[in-house]
């Protein structure tokens, strides 16, 4: 829309700047007569006359807009409610699913602006809030087709978009489509944005923006609009509530019911059938229902984000042989906007969805309608079913698949002129997956824990239905419901279990008043037959009887409304509890029959209480996220060598334990030995070392050179022998002691200085040899005597 703008006044012109501020007169004033005169049309308009848009007084730009795209008869509600509206009234629009509401109230918008001249300086004219992102998309695809020849600009503002992008253009929109929580936020936070001049407020499926679930949000909005307006509500299942439309200000809004007379609510060719299954069944069944329709276009509906989660998940394994996709609040906006273009363009695929996209999406051509978990109310019935057989000749099928217990909504569907009719599945055609289901849950964790959540969370819904005379969830085979979604132990619910736990107590207290009352009854007869029995027998009566209980009914219980919008159930136990409280209430006036004497507890005592139950202390418990005791995560873990770690380790343990004792008797040995060998070599060496600290011997000085004794001391031989004792004993005595010897005649005996260079290191195999040889020659020509004088000279001369 905007951009032609631009373009027109571009066109052909010299000086741009002047055409753009100084539109041409003619033009002007022809424009302003064609609305005179459209407005003068207004009052004359009579719905059952017009036959073609063009019958109705709107401009050139709107005409040819729905011209282009092939928009030529309006449809019922069109044609009663344009008419209306272009006369400025307030509506409530009423009409059957894919009738065209959106269109009812686009052009009256479109007509509305133009008439009034508006640009883009006059701010937002009009506003249209929608619940849902996909839908608020859908309507503004809608608008930009319609009025494209117009010069508005239009605004798409809805949640998970770029809220810096959003605010710098928002005082430039003209027409702002928006979801009630990222309006508010603008009108909070961006000090750009101003709805003052308001004309036009629309609400699409206007009962869901009323309802609980935005309540706060949209009396938040409404106070901020100017209460002069006009207000267009539009829905398959129109609020007639006073409260509300005192909210919005209407007073005397024109309701415009086409079909209110028609004998169905649901579109004509819409086929609805119903089927009674079991729980667990209904797996199977979906399974053999996209294996026999695989040529088909499908939308399945479920109650949760988790059970849509792990049915997309899993099937996405099984590979049906068709393309499947899945919608649900908690995706990525991105993903959201992906996925519906997606189903919006494929012709075989499969949809699995939550109620976020059951109200006013427009999926083109979809065969099917599944609707696997019971709708909670006839309005959601019809808005989910209502996503087939949609616009002029469109036709298309529904399946509702009940638990037997409820089966009690068809009479309430019915009761609205829903026209259903219960089919029988043929046992022998459906196929449950149930192995290959446990097989993937096995190989893949987290399919296995989406699993469990779905389970959980279906749960949960269910418990959280308004209408406990259709929705109980006690009734249902949680076991049975488990296995069908692969998993052969049902998660733990926790609030079921409290809740199981609670109604059994008040089953208990409400059998135990009965008693009581029977018992009464049977004093009261007993009174009256035998007014003569004595005063002791009654008393002993009395004493049977336990004290009166007080109870509240159960069904006093509040129960809140669920927000399916972005359905995410969560673990509140503050919710519980105050159910909780409720149940408590007649253990109030309980007589306090036993007290209890409390002991203090004795470390002894502790401790024998432990060993008596078997409690493994210092040891620690895991919990899942459903609250349930984590195995060994270990236990069944294998190596990448196939070892059972748990097993290895116990056998290792084993071993250890027997290997212990072994290695501590080892180490002891081996330690004696090396003390032992220690403390030999320790005496050894003090044996072989002379008083320097040489070894003795084997490298010790060679005295070859000294002469010989036995030659020189002739038969004194062993004398020699207890000499050469001495001298090694001698060798042990001190320096003091040697220089007192020195001056002895026997000082040749002991040639310390040798020692002491050989002590410092000085090898003496280069000294030594030379001189031997020398001595050695000398010896030989010399007498013993002169031999002997001359060593003791030498000895002498050395420093
Ligand atoms: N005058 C018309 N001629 C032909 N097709 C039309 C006409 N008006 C609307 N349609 C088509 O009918 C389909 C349903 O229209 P729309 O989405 O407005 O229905 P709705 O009443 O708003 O449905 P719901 O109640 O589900 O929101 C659309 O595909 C739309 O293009």
């Amino acid at each position: 829309m905007k951009e032609r703008n631009d373009k027109r006044y571009k066109k052909g012109s010299k000086n741009k700047k002047f055409q753009v501020y100084k539109p041409r007169k003619k033009k002007s004033a022809e424009e302003d007569a064609a609305i005179q005169y459209l407005q003068a049309q207004y009052v004359k308009i009579v719905s059952d006359d017009v036959k073609t848009f063009k019958d109705f007084p709107l401009s050139q730009k709107t005409l040819k807009g729905l011209k282009e795209n092939n928009y030529i008869v309006p449809t019922e509600i069109q044609k009663q409610a344009i008419g209306y509206a272009l006369q400025g009234k307030d509506i409530l629009g009423a009409a059957k699913t894919g009738s065209g509401k959106t269109l009812a109230f686009l052009i009256p918008i479109l007509e509305n602006l133009f008439c009034k001249k508006w640009t883009r300086l006059d701010g937002v004219g009009a506003l249209v809030i929608s619940p849902t992102r996909e839908l608020a998309y859908q309507i503004y695809e809608t608008l930009r087709k319609v009025g494209f020849l117009h010069d508005f600009s239009v605004g798409l503002i809805i949640g998970g978009q770029n809220l810096k992008f959003e605010r710098k253009r928002m005082d430039q929109i003209n027409i702002l489509i928006s979801t009630p929580g990222r309006l508010l936020q603008h009108m909070d936070e961006n000090p750009l944005f101003s709805c003052h001049n308001l004309q036009i407020l629309v609400l699409d499926e206007a009962d869901r923006c009323l309802d609980m679930g935005f309540e706060a949000t949209m009396n938040a909005i409404i106070e901020n609009l100017p209460p002069e307006r006009q207000t267009l509500l539009f829905s398959a299942t129109q609020t007639k509530s006073v409260k509300d439309l005192a909210r919005l200000s209407l007073s005397f809004p024109t309701y415009v019911a086409p079909h209110e007379q028609a004998e169905t609510v649901t579109p004509e060719f819409l086929q609805q059938s119903y089927i009674i299954c079991e729980i667990h069944e209904k797996i199977g069944i979906l399974w053999s229902f996209i294996k026999n329709h695989l040529k088909q276009k499908v939308l399945v509906f479920m109650a949760t984000c988790k059970q849509v989660k792990y049915t997309y998940d899993l099937f996405c394994k099984l590979r049906p042989g068709v393309s499947l996709l899945a919608l649900y609040g908690t995706l990525h906006q991105e993903k959201r906007e992906k996925i519906y273009n997606e189903f919006c363009r494929k012709s075989n695929v499969v949809l699995f969805a939550t109620d976020l996209a059951s109200r006013g999406l427009d999926f083109p051509r979809v065969n099917w309608v599944i609707q696997m978990d019971c709708p909670e109310d006839v309005d959601t019935y019809i808005h989910r079913a209502g996503r087939t057989a949609r616009g002029v000749f469109g036709k298309g099928e529904g399946l509702l698949m009940l638990l037997p217990n409820e089966e009690k909504i068809i009479e309430k569907l019915r009761n609205k002129k829903i026209p259903i009719n219960k089919i029988a599945v043929d046992p022998s055609k459906v196929i449950a997956p149930q192995k290959k289901i446990e097989v993937l849950l096995s190989d893949h964790m987290d399919l296995k824990q989406t699993a469990q959540r779905a389970f959980v969370n279906y749960l949960k819904s269910v418990f959280l239905m308004k209408d406990k005379e259709i929705f109980d969830v006690k009734l249902i085979d949680t076991d049975a419901y488990a296995r069908s979604l692969g998993l052969l132990v049902p998660p733990t619910v926790k609030f079921l279990q409290k809740y199981q736990k609670k109604d059994t107590n008040v089953k208990k207290e409400s059998a135990e008043i009965d008693g009581h009352n029977v018992i009464e009854k049977l004093i009261e007869k007993s009174e009256t037959e035998e007014s003569d029995q004595s005063a002791s027998k009654e008393e002993d009566y009395e004493k049977l009887l336990p004290e009166p209980i007080k109870t509240e009914p159960q069904n006093n219980i509040e129960i809140p409304k669920l927000d399916y919008q972005n359905f995410e159930v969560s673990d509140n136990d503050e919710l519980l509890h105050t159910k909780e409280a409720n149940v408590d209430a007649p253990l109030k006036d309980e007589p306090q029959t036993k007290k209890k004497i409390s002991k203090s507890l004795t470390k002894a005592a502790a401790v024998k209480m432990i060993l008596k139950k078997k409690i493994k202390v210092n040891s620690t418990v895991k919990f899942t996220e459903l609250d349930e005791v984590m195995e060994d995560e270990q236990k069944d873990f294998k190596s990448d060598f196939g070892l059972h770690i748990a097993k290895t380790k116990d056998i290792l343990q084993k071993e250890d334990k027997r290997d212990k004792p072994c290695f501590k008797e080892k180490a002891k040995a081996m330690q004696k030995e090396k003390k032992r060998k220690l403390k030999t070599k320790k005496k050894r060496d003090v044996g072989d070392k002379d008083d320097f600290g040489s070894l003795s011997e084997s490298d010790g000085p060679d005295l070859s050179w000294l002469p010989d004794p036995d030659k020189v001391y002739g038969s004194k031989g062993s004398d020699n022998e207890s000499l050469s004792g001495d001298n090694n004993r001698d060798s042990m005595q001190s320096d003091d002691q040697q220089c007192e010897e020195s001056e002895d005649e026997q000082v040749y005996h002991r040639p310390s200085k040798r020692k002491l260079i050989e002590s410092r290191g000085i090898p003496q195999e280069g000294l030594v040899p030379c001189k031997v040889k020398k001595i050695e020659d000398l010896s030989s020509k010399l007498s013993v005597h002169e031999a002997e004088m001359i060593a003791i000279s030498l000895l002498k001369k050395k420093p």
